[in-house]
C-alpha cells in the first residue's frame, strides 16, 4: 500500500515515542511505501507565535529567550532520542544551523520592526523544520533510509494568503508525486513537515492552526495513497473530547461529511479543509492513536458502511470565541445590509464562524475567533458604524458547542432535547443555529460552561451506549 501517515505534536515530543515511532515506521515500511508527516513537537509553534508577539512588542531579549527555550528542547530530544554517535552529531550540526537561521530572523524583523503576514509565515514554519529533522534521523538510527523535506522542498506550491494559503493542486501534483517516486526507487522514507509550503516566488506559507493534517491529505492525493492515517494521542475520532468527558465513546466509522462537521466545530482540531483533497479521489483515513496501533481508530469514508444509528454522534466545542452583535434600526428592511458586513470583515480577512439574524432584521450577532475580535470590531467601527450600523456589543470569551450527526436530519425534537438539558444545568445560552444540512447544531456558551453544557449533552443523547 502506498501510505501517508501523519504524527501530531502529541505524538512527538518525548523521546520514547520519537523511539516507538521510528521503529514503526521501520517495520511498517517493509510491507508498505510510506511518506511520514510531521507537525511541530507540543508547544513549539505556540513559542514561535509567542515571539512574534515579543517582537511586536520590542522586547527582544523574550523573543531570544524563547528560541533558545526551543533550541534546548530539540537537542535535548536528539541527544536522548538518537543513539549512533555520528547521526546524533550530524543531527545537532542542522538543528544549530536552523537555530542560527532563527536568531538572524528574530534581529532582522526586530531591526525593520514589523511583523509582516509573510515574515510570521516564515518564523511559525520553524517548528516542523526542526521535527522533521529529529524525526527522520530517528529513523535513520533505527536502520531505514530516511530523509527530512519542508512542504517547499517535497513540492507544495501554495497561493500567497499567507497565514491560510491553500495549495495550488495542478503544480503540487506534478512536483509532490515526482519527488516522493524517486525516494520510493532508492527505498527513502521522506519526512515532510506538515503545516507549511511555499508560494511561486518560493516564499515559505502556512495553511493555519492545524494545518498539518491538511498537508497530508494535499500529499496523499498527489501521490495517490491507498490510505492516510492521522497518529495522535486519541484513539481517533470520539463522541467528545476524552479531557471532558471520561465515557467518550471512540467512533468506528464517519462519513467526510460529518468528520468536516466534526473538524470545524473543534474536534480533535482537525485543519477544517482536511477533507477536500480526498473527496475526489475518495481515498479512505484513517484517525488513530500512535501510542495503541493495536487499535483501528477510526475510518473516515464517503459513506461509511456500518453507519451508527445514533441522531447524534459527536458533541464538540471550540473554546476563546468573541461573539459580536451588530444593530441598528436601520438595518430593518434594508437590502445589501448584510452584504456590506460580511463584505467588510471579508476585506479584513477574517473567518467568521457562526451567524444568526433575529426576524426583525435589527441585529446581526456574529461569532469569530478572540484573536480575530480586536481587527473585526474595528473594521465594522471604521466602516459601517454611524452608517447603517448602530450599536456593536461585544462579549469575549465564549465558546461554540455543536451536536453533529446525520441522523438529525429531519428527526424531530432534537431541539428540544438540547435545549431541555442545557436549562436543568442552569447555563445560558446566547446564541443558536442550525445548518440547513441539519448535520449540526450549535449554540453559544461562555468559556467557563463549556464542560457542563458538553457533559449534559453527552448525556441526553447517551453518548455512552453508542455502538
Ligand atoms: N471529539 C474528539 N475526539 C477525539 N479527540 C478530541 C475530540 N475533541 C477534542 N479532542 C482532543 O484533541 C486532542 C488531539 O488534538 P490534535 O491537535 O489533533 O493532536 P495532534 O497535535 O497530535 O495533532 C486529543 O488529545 C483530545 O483531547
Ligand atoms: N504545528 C502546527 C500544525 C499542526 O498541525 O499541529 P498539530 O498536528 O500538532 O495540531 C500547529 O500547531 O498548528
Amino acid at each position: 500500500m502506498r501510505l501517508v501517515i501523519k504524527y501530531g505534536g502529541t505524538s512527538i515530543s518525548a523521546t520514547k515515542d520519537i523511539q516507538a515511532i521510528a521503529k514503526q515506521i521501520n517495520s511498517l515500511s517493509k510491507k508498505h511505501q510510506i511518506v511520514v508527516v510531521c507537525s511541530a513537537t507540543s508547544g513549539t509553534t505556540d513559542d514561535l507565535i509567542e515571539i512574534s508577539e515579543s517582537i511586536k512588542k520590542e522586547n527582544k531579549s523574550k523573543a531570544e529567550q524563547l528560541a533558545s527555550k526551543i533550541t534546548n528542547r530539540h537537542k535535548q530530544l536528539a541527544k536522548q532520542s538518537i543513539k549512533k554517535s555520528d547521526l546524533q552529531k550530524k543531527l545537532l550540526r542542522k538543528l544549530d544551523e536552523d537555530f542560527s537561521e532563527l536568531l538572524a530572523l528574530i534581529d532582522g524583523m526586530v531591526l525593520l520592526g514589523e511583523v509582516t503576514a509573510r515574515s510570521m509565515d516564515y518564523l511559525i514554519s520553524f517548528g516542523e523544520r526542526l521535527s522533521i529533522k529529529l524525526i527522520s534521523a530517528a529513523i535513520n538510527d533505527s536502520g531505514k533510509k530516511s530523509i527530512p523535506l519542508t512542504g517547499k522542498e517535497v513540492g507544495i506550491i501554495t497561493d500567497s494568503n499567507f497565514g491560510e494559503s491553500k495549495p495550488l493542486m495542478d503544480t503540487t501534483r506534478l512536483r509532490v508525486s515526482k519527488t516522493v517516486d524517486d525516494l520510493f526507487s532508492k527505498k527513502t522514507v521522506p519526512v515532510v513537515g506538515g503545516f507549511a509550503g511555499a508560494d511561486q516566488h518560493g516564499h515559505v506559507t502556512t495553511f493555519g492552526r492545524g494545518g498539518s493534517d491538511y498537508s497530508a491529505t494535499t500529499i496523499g492525493s498527489c501521490m495517490k495513497a491507498d490510505e492516510i492515517w492521522l497518529m495522535s494521542d486519541v484513539d481517533g475520532l470520539m463522541t467528545a473530547d476524552p479531557k471532558i468527558v471520561k465515557n467518550a465513546k471512540l467512533l468506528k466509522e464517519v462519513s467526510y461529511i460529518e468528520a468536516v462537521e466534526m473538524a470545524m466545530f473543534g474536534a480533535k482540531q482537525i485543519h477544517p479543509r482536511t477533507f477536500e483533497p480526498l473527496l475526489s479521489k475518495k481515498i479512505p483515513m484513517k484517525i488513530r492513536n500512535s501510542f495503541n496501533v493495536k487499535n483501528e481508530g477510526t475510518l473516515v469514508t464517503v459513506s461509511p458502511s456500518a453507519s451508527v444509528k445514533n441522531t447524534v454522534k459527536c458533541v464538540s466545542n471550540v473554546q476563546n470565541n468573541g461573539l459580536i452583535d451588530i444593530r441598528g434600526g436601520s438595518m430593518v428592511g434594508t437590502p445589501g445590509t448584510a452584504a456590506k458586513i460580511f463584505e467588510t470583515l471579508a476585506k479584513s480577512g477574517i473567518n467568521v464562524m457562526m451567524i444568526s439574524q433575529n426576524p426583525s432584521e435589527s441585529s446581526i450577532t456574529i461569532v469569530v475567533k478572540n484573536t480575530d475580535l480586536d481587527k473585526a470590531v474595528s473594521a465594522l467601527e471604521m466602516e459601517l458604524l454611524g452608517k447603517i450600523i448602530k450599536k456593536l456589543e461585544i462579549t469575549t470569551n465564549v465558546a461554540i458547542i455543536a451536536l453533529i450527526g446525520s441522523g438529525m436530519r429531519g428527526t424531530v425534537g432534537v431541539a428540544s432535547r438540547v435545549f431541555g438539558a442545557i436549562e436543568k444545568n442552569k447555563i445560558n445560552v446566547s446564541m443558536i443555529t442550525q445548518g440547513s444540512s441539519e448535520l449540526n447544531l450549535a449554540f453559544v456558551v461562555k468559556n467557563s460552561d463549556t464542560s457542563a453544557a458538553v457533559r449534559a449533552l453527552h448525556d441526553a443523547f447517551e453518548l455512552d451506549k453508542i455502538n
